[in-house]
């Protein structure tokens, strides 16, 4: 299987804060990797990293075969257009209908579209996200949960090889965040796409994750599949959420 990210030894730090330390992870072809960790760990500042937002300060990070911190600026927007950033707040224009906010990026990034192809792609994203509906609504109509979808949609619309998702089930009820899940497991599954999910939420990490990994103290020491890493006899796992508690949950 093939390897679209690859990281090693990367470093991070704000003045005196060392935010990753060595921290070392791939992620293959077809794969969801989440990665776990409490606030303020640095999972927001890896995906910046990965998507060229943020500068490394040592270390590698390859992202579809391509070292990112010796790309120069155009070469760097190039790659960006093969990663979809789903933001934590999803980042929708507010004066936008949702119809505008998914064009967008199309007549930014895509020269050359006819007014029906971008129709076309407008409607195939909404229709796979569950929302043809919502087409001509505004942002501010919507629910938090619909708002994920668009947010996801948009960067679907560009069809995108990685996704980079940023706590995409915050703030959502039970219900929402099952669903987000599914969306999420089915943009895998239909835009063959390869992905990593940053969450506080254990129901989405066992449900979306093909891989775990923690971060803990700037590197991923523990990685593996949900049960494997939640396994781990290391107290610093044992304490980091109550897994007993999600597993009492089934029951
Ligand atoms: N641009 C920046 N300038 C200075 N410090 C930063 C910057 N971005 C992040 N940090 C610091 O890096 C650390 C890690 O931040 P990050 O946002 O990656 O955490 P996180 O694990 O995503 O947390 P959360 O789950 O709360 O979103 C924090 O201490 C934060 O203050």
């Amino acid at each position: 299987m093939n390897k679209v990210i690859e990281i090693e030894h990367l470093y991070k730090a704000f003045g005196d804060r060392k935010v990753l330390i060595d921290a070392n992870l791939d992620v293959y072809e077809s794969e969801n990797m989440v990665v776990l960790g409490r606030s303020g760990t640095g999972k927001s500042v890896l995906i910046k990293i990965i998507a060229g937002i943020l500068p490394a300060d040592k270390g590698s990070v390859k992202v579809l075969g391509q070292e990112v911190t010796q790309l120069n600026k155009k070469e760097m927007n190039e790659l960006r257009l093969k990663i979809g950033f789903s933001f934590q707040n999803s980042a929708l224009y507010d004066s936008m209908t949702v119809r505008e906010n998914l064009e967008f990026p199309l007549v930014r990034n895509v020269r050359n579209m006819s007014r029906g192809e971008i129709n076309k792609a407008v409607h195939k994203v909404l229709d796979s996200v569950g929302l043809l509906k919502s087409i001509d609504q505004m942002p501010s109509e919507l629910s938090g949960g619909q708002k994920k979808r668009i947010g996801i949609a948009r960067t679907l619309i560009m069809n995108p090889t990685i996704m980079l998702y940023d706590e995409p089930t915050a703030g959502l009820d039970p219900i929402t965040c099952m669903e987000i899940n599914q969306l999420i497991n089915e943009v895998k599954e239909n835009y063959k796409t390869s992905s990593i999910i940053i969450t506080h939420d254990l129901t989405c990490a066992k449900e979306t994750g093909d891989r775990v990994a923690v971060l803990f103290d700037g590197n991923f020491k523990f990685q593996g599949t949900f049960d494997e890493v939640f396994k781990d006899p290391d107290p610093r796992i044992k304490n980091f959420y109550d897994y007993n508690f999600i597993e009492n949950q089934k029951k």
